[in-house]
């Protein structure tokens, strides 16, 4: 891979503030055209390194590429090329919703169209509203429009879904499907596993400030390789066994009960049991170090 098959290149990237290390030394790669999933725990350092990849914030250390270049020293042209959807939302005047739109559209050299951008959040029915009239999830799609409007090459997505009911957030997945499609690459921040597992090519967990495991939702923490628990019911009652082999034990339950299988489940682990082993380790590794500190062992 060159230089330029990369959206984002971070290096050793440490934010401090005051009396906290919230970023600790993170480095991650986002290839263009991916979508990027950053998870962890409330207080995990996502905000802070999306907002230094943003440029709303200075690393105090690392190596920081954003489309080429430094997002300290960039530039306007620089800014038009990347979206931002921000956690909370605007407080706009008196413009409706398409105003607003197409006012947002003149700050770029190269906007998408309004009409079609306002389609796609799905917010036509609600053109001549104004803002403030617009229920928490209608105001998201609004900021998603208004992020996408510049038609960015990347496009920062902070927990968009939050406060969407369960059919918004499905039309706000096809949305984001259809964006990639186009050929934008995606940094998106969610509390929700199933919607990193649904959107995201590639994840990263980070607790702590520091980036504990990338991979893809199927791979990360060996999640391929886990066994698959398979349970059913007899007159005993539930069972369940743990195994490698999930097809040969349900053909083998299929031949001992001449057919259907009672309560049949097949399970491997999810995003969410992967997730949250792999942050309650990160605690105890930390809880471990900071009993080794307090002894004097480190
Ligand atoms: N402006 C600030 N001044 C001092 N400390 C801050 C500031 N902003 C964030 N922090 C601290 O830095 C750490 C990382 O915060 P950050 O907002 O990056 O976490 P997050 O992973 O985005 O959390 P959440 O999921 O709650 O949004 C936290 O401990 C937070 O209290």
């Amino acid at each position: 891979m060159t230089e330029t098959d990369f959206a984002v290149r971070v290096r050793g990237l440490v934010k401090r503030y005051p009396d906290k290390v919230a970023v600790g030394g993170v480095d991650l790669d986002i290839h263009r055209g991916e979508v990027f999933a950053l998870l962890g725990p409330n207080g995990a350092g996502k905000t802070t390194t999306t907002e230094v990849l943003e440029g709303y914030r200075q690393a105090d250390e690392g190596e920081i590429s954003v489309l080429g270049t430094d997002p300290a020293h960039a530039d306007r042209a620089w800014r038009s090329r990347i979206g931002i959807v921000l956690q909370t939302s605007r407080d706009e005047a008196e413009s409706t919703v398409s105003e607003l739109v197409r006012h947002y559209a003149s700050y770029y050299p190269n906007p998408r169209d309004p009409d079609e951008v306002i389609a796609a959040v799905g917010l036509e029915d609600k053109r001549k509203t104004r803002p403030r009239k617009l229920s928490g999830g209608q105001r998201r799609r609004l900021d998603v429009a208004l992020g996408v409007i510049g038609n960015p090459e990347l496009l920062f997505l902070d927990e968009p879904t939050t406060g969407f009911d369960p059919e918004a957030r499905r039309q706000f997945w096809t949305l984001i499907e259809n964006l990639r499609t186009g050929g934008t690459t995606i940094l998106l921040t969610t509390h929700y596993l199933d919607e990193a597992e649904h959107l995201a090519d590639r994840v990263g967990v980070i607790a702590d400030g520091r980036m504990i495991e990338v991979g893809t939702p199927e791979t990360l923490g060996g999640r391929g390789a886990r066994t698959a628990r398979v349970s059913w019911s007899d007159a005993d009652g539930p069972h369940e066994l743990r195994t490698d082999q999930p097809t040969a034990e349900v053909a083998a339950l299929m031949a001992r009960f001449g057919g259907e299988v009672p309560e049949l489940e097949v399970r491997r682990p999810s995003l969410e049991d992967i997730y949250l082993d792999l942050i309650g380790k990160a605690s105890a590794t930390a809880a471990a170090d900071v009993e080794a500190i307090e002894a004097g062992a480190l």
